[in-house]
């Protein structure tokens, strides 16, 4: 049976900015606020003294700070050194060496946890690395919206459903998303179960990643069941069987295929840094370098919604080392943008920040390059990502959102032809997506109608791709970087010989 879906719109593509601060909440946030930030003055807790946006009201002061001191005594989720290595791949991205893909659920969930849903999203990421990596002949930086994404922003605070009001579902880090009042009261020790979800998912992860699973001998082992003899799946194998050639003319050459390079496969974990309470307590200094990691992932964004320059999310992050993304919507002025980034990496560290864009293909071709050209004028250095999915959500017939495969591929498309117009380097993908078989967005070559929306709609907040759709995006993608390659390519041979075209792809 499907689950209930989030609540119903407003759907704006992305969400009014700075709503009236709460007033004195259980997470002493502020109503108004305090002094300027000095740069210097950085803190674990100095995010307390600002406004604090999406934060849950917890009942309890007592129980939230009793189970903040568990977490903070649990061992940390990920290592500081993996945070690091991640920031330089994607400083490679940064420069169009290397091409991000970052991808799972909206929103992960208790009900949801087992050890399929693990292994198929990661499969399908892994087939759609395998897709990308081809067509771009470059390194597939893999990252999951995996172990760890559990805290949702909403565009309002309450769900009504026939004239009952309830606090609106925020992440099973926060509260449960069964519509009856003691679900969505905020539960503290959901941060306790959080924790050892994603614990326990990053540790199946790693071993998939680097116990055999992974090996690309094994690339035309990926297929999953459902998407068999469909266009899509059909499509992987016949690459997937190019691979497997290619990988035994490399073995006749006496090319070992033993090496770790083709056994295993680097993998990394993201959310969504909202709760900041459960991501305080999991942030640690590391002995090596003497900085604060956030150990609850190894790259953490702001979301669209809580990146205000003077609040509680950004001064967090600002004080953490990991690798940091930053949501953008068309909302975003570019000078904001530059000061937002100077911020958060004022030292213009490569890899340090990624910038995801989400407006719609629209709002795409006219903000994108103003902010392109904002950030190169500042000098700084950033790994610009495509979010296709949320500046695209809309309501269909029956109330549920969904999106829409054509819209998803419009914007993906106007990312491309943006950076190429004004030179910069498209450096990846962010997707809401599942290894499932679900029917939550439509369109794609198996076509998901809205008729089909009620019988596989399991995401517990935003509609995701399914297998099928995903790999068809990625073919799609690949094809982009195949051409990109293939310009730029004859672009250094014609320059050889003096004569330079423009790239007009
Ligand atoms: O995932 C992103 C947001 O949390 C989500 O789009 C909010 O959805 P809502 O507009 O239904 O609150
Ligand atoms: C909340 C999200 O996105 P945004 O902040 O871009 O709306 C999300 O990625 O789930
Ligand atoms: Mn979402």
């Amino acid at each position: 049976m499907p689950l209930a879906p989030c609540p119903a719109p407003p759907l704006p593509s992305s969400p009014a900015r700075a709503p009236a601060p709460r007033r004195g909440g259980l997470l002493r946030t502020r109503a108004v606020r305090a002094a300027p930030r000095s740069p210097s003055k950085w803190s674990l807790g100095s995010w307390r003294g600002l406004t604090a946006l999406q934060q849950p009201e917890y009942p309890n002061q007592a129980e939230l700070e009793e189970v903040l001191r568990t977490v903070e005594a649990f061992p940390p989720i990920v290592f500081a050194g993996e945070a690091r290595k991640l920031e330089e791949r994607l400083a490679e991205a940064a420069v169009g060496r290397a091409f991000l893909l970052q991808g799972g659920d909206c929103a992960e969930s208790f009900k949801e946890f087992n050890a399929n849903n693990i292994r198929d999203t990661f499969r399908v990421l892994l087939q759609m690395s395998v897709v990308l990596m081809f067509g771009g002949q470059m390194p597939i930086i893999k990252v999951g919206r995996m172990a760890g994404q559990f805290a949702k922003p909403r565009s309002d605070g309450f769900e009504e459903r026939d004239g009952v009001k309830l606090p609106s579902y925020r992440g099973d880090n926060i509260n449960g998303d069964t519509f009856d009042e003691k679900s969505r009261l905020p539960d503290p020790h959901r941060m306790i179960r959080a924790y050892s979800q994603s614990a326990a998912t990053l540790n199946l992860l790693r071993a998939f990643a680097t116990g055999g699973y992974a090996a690309m001998q094994r690339v035309t082992q990926w297929n999953l069941d459902f998407t068999e003899h469909s266009e899509q799946g059909d499509r992987y194998m016949e690459l997937a069987h190019r691979v497997d050639e290619a990988l035994g003319f490399m073995a006749a050459a006496g090319l070992t295929m033993d090496h770790p390079i083709m056994t295993t496969t680097e993998f990394w974990t993201s959310h969504e840094c909202l709760l900041l309470p459960y991501e305080q307590a999991l942030t640690r200094e590391d002995s090596t370098s003497g900085l604060y990691y956030d150990c609850s992932a190894h790259f953490l964004w702001v979301g669209e919604r809580t990146r205000q320059l003077d609040c509680a999310h950004v001064e967090f992050l600002r004080g953490i080392a990991n690798p940091l993304g930053i949501k953008v919507s068309d909302k975003m002025d570019p000078k904001e943008l530059v000061k937002l980034i100077d911020i958060l990496n004022p030292e213009n560290r490569p890899g340090r920040i990624t910038i995801i864009t989400r407006m719609g293909p629209e709002n795409m071709r006219v903000k994108l390059p103003h902010l392109i050209r904002a950030v190169r004028g500042a000098g700084q250095i950033v790994t610009w990502v495509t979010d296709p999915m949320h500046g695209n959500t809309m309501k269909a017939p029956c109330g549920l959102k969904t999106r829409s495969f054509d819209r998803i591929l419009a914007e993906v498309r106007a990312f491309f032809d943006v950076h190429e117009q004004e030179g910069s380097h498209p450096g990846g993908v962010h997707l809401e997506m599942t290894g499932q078989n679900v029917t939550e967005c439509i369109g794609g070559s198996r076509t998901v109608t809205f008729d089909d929306l009620g019988s596989r709609y399991h995401t517990h907040c935003d509609p995701r791709l399914n297998a099928s759709q995903s790999l068809e995006l990625a073919f799609i993608i690949a094809e982009r970087l195949r051409k990109r390659r293939i310009a730029s390519w004859q672009l250094n041979k014609n320059s050889h010989l003096g004569n330079i075209p423009s790239l007009g792809l």
